[in-house]
């Protein structure tokens, strides 16, 4: 692709390992509260992070000490204040934070997936529909993107029965196995995961930690909050403390 912007060469990181795909280098960001007499809130005070491809880093800390925001600022959905969010998409370093609209929706389309917590749920749209925008997006055949999600769809354990159903009514275990075979049903180079298995029983809790553990052993670089030890314990190589 041509990007709008490019990173100039003195840019880009040097002296990166060479299997890295994600560096996060001094991020800053606080928030003002621009209707509560503009309180300033602290959140990240230069924190940076290295990943390496199959790699898994788990962001720990106690409650409110910025790991969300630190995701979200990953994904560009926040703006920071300062730093750089360098991630290798087809083989350029590009610097998110400096990426134009344009050029970030590729990124994101092509090599950074995020697992929410919560599925953002589209009336009258199918499941099916909802798992396979992305991979549709990507100009995949209609019948391979949903042949992978219906694989997904049955590994996770959500009835057939909901497949031709909105999501608006399912429950929190079954929007958020929804929103997990959407992210794993594009073979994403990067995936963020904001608690991907806060709502599942043990079973697909499993089924979970075994999709992680596949995409890691295929390269994939990921990065994560996960409020639940066993699942932490068993797919991160370390953490990044909050
Ligand atoms: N959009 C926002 N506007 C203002 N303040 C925010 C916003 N998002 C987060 N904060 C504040 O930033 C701080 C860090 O929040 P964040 O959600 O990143 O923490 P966290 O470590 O993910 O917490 P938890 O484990 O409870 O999810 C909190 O004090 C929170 O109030």
């Amino acid at each position: 692709m041509t990007y709008s912007v490019l990173p100039t060469p003195t840019a880009v990181p040097a002296a990166l390992p060479a299997a890295a795909s994600l560096h996060a280098a001094k991020l800053y960001k606080t928030f003002t509260l621009h209707h509560q007499g503009g309180a300033q809130i602290p959140v990240l005070q230069g924190v940076s992070l290295t990943v390496q491809a199959g790699e898994c880093v788990a962001l720990q800390g106690p409650s409110g000490s910025g790991k969300s925001t630190f995701m979200r600022s990953l994904y560009a959905n926040y703006r920071i204040d300062a730093g750089q969010i360098w991630v290798k998409h087809q083989n350029t370093w590009v610097d998110l934070a400096q990426l134009p609209p344009h050029d970030l929706l590729h990124v994101r389309q092509h090599t950074i997936g995020y697992v929410s917590q919560f599925l953002r749920v589209i009336p009258r749209v199918p499941a099916l529909e909802v798992a396979a925008e992305p991979l549709l997006d990507l100009g995949y055949e209609p019948e391979l993107a949903y042949d992978t999600v219906r694989n997904l769809f049955a590994q996770l354990h959500l009835p057939e029965r909901l497949w031709s159903l909105s999501p608006t009514t399912f429950s929190g275990g079954e929007k958020q196995r929804v929103n997990i075979a959407r992210a794993f049903a594009v073979n994403y180079p990067i995936l963020l995961l904001d608690e991907p298995t806060s709502a599942l029983d043990a079973e697909n809790r499993e089924v979970v930690m075994q999709l992680i553990e596949a995409r890691k052993a295929g390269g994939c670089t990921m990065v994560g909050i996960f409020h639940d030890d066993e699942v932490r314990d068993r797919v991160c190589d370390r953490r990044l403390p909050f």
